[in-house]
């Protein structure tokens, strides 16, 4: 019986004369809710639903908005939930298909995916674009999770599994939550996002400690000096933290470090 059902009242109904004794008319069933004579709203709620609607300013409010947010996890648990050990590679956007490290990039996909160990990037162009290539041309899963951005772009060919997401934060939320370690090439501020976020999540327990490699010596070691240096002598991180990274030249050794997080 749906919830906007009009119908008597028949426990109300004398049966053998026939004549109703509901005084009030009708019954409307909301839910557990009985509504009758001057309660019973003039629409229904399936009316209400299927009822046009002038504004919809409504799309842009908070309330939809976190429906919006809710659908989005709900997706990306759906399509993930079953992947399997998986390794992220961040990097940046920008890298050339010519540059050294797209190259390595490329052969850190194929590494990962002869481990039978899926690739996670964020689906875009230069390093994530190299290491779901190295992933997919070797016969692996390739996983793209993109952001939707202002400037429209399409996942990079070499995704076999991408979702597309609106919400940094639920994306974000799925590296962490599907990949038991991370190789960190080149990149800018989005590389940058994606590696503090995981130090920061291990630092502070909310995810057991992930191996994270970084690959290019002469690119962190800037990052790294400062971070062992000025900002652990300053007391604003533990004398463990910087070993949960490690940096190297050497993508195989990076793709040694990432995998060994996962349990065989
Ligand atoms: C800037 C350009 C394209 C951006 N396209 C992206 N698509 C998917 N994911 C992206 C994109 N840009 C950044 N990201 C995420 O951040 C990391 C790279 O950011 P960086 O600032 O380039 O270091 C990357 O790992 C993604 O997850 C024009 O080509």
């Amino acid at each position: 019986m749906s919830d906007d059902d009009i119908r008597p009242d028949s426990s109300q109904a004398d049966s053998a004369s026939g004549v109703s004794h509901a005084p009030l008319g009708n019954t409307y069933h909301k839910g557990p809710v009985i509504l009758r004579g001057q309660m019973i709203p003039s629409e229904t709620t399936t009316g209400k639903l299927l009822a046009s609607e002038e504004s919809t300013d409504w799309l842009h409010m908070d309330p939809w908005r976190v429906m919006r947010i809710q659908a989005e996890f709900v997706d990306g648990f759906g399509a993930l939930a079953e992947l399997g050990p998986a390794v992220s590679v961040f990097g940046s956007a920008r890298t050339p298909r010519t540059d050294p490290m797209y190259k390595a990039a490329r052969q850190a996909g194929r590494l990962i995916a002869a481990r039978d160990v899926a690739v996670i990037t964020g689906g875009g162009p230069g390093i994530m674009e190299a290491a779901n290539r190295g992933a997919a041309v070797a016969g692996g899963t390739s996983v793209g999770l993109g952001i939707e951005l202002p400037h429209e772009q399409e996942l990079n060919a070499w995704v076999n599994l991408g979702m597309t997401f609106r919400y940094f934060f639920v994306r974000k939320t799925m590296f962490v939550k599907y990949s038991s370690g991370a190789i960190v090439f080149p990149g800018g501020f989005g590389t940058l996002d994606e590696l503090f976020e995981l130090l920061t999540l291990v630092q502070t327990h909310k995810v057991k400690r992930v191996p994270v490699a970084l690959v290019g010596t002469q690119y962190w070691q800037g990052l790294f000096d400062w971070i062992t240096g000025t900002v652990l002598e300053e007391g604003n991180i533990s004398q463990l933290d910087p070993s949960l990274m490690q940096i190297t030249d050497d993508v195989e050794q990076a793709v040694d470090v990432a995998v060994s997080g996962i349990a065989r």
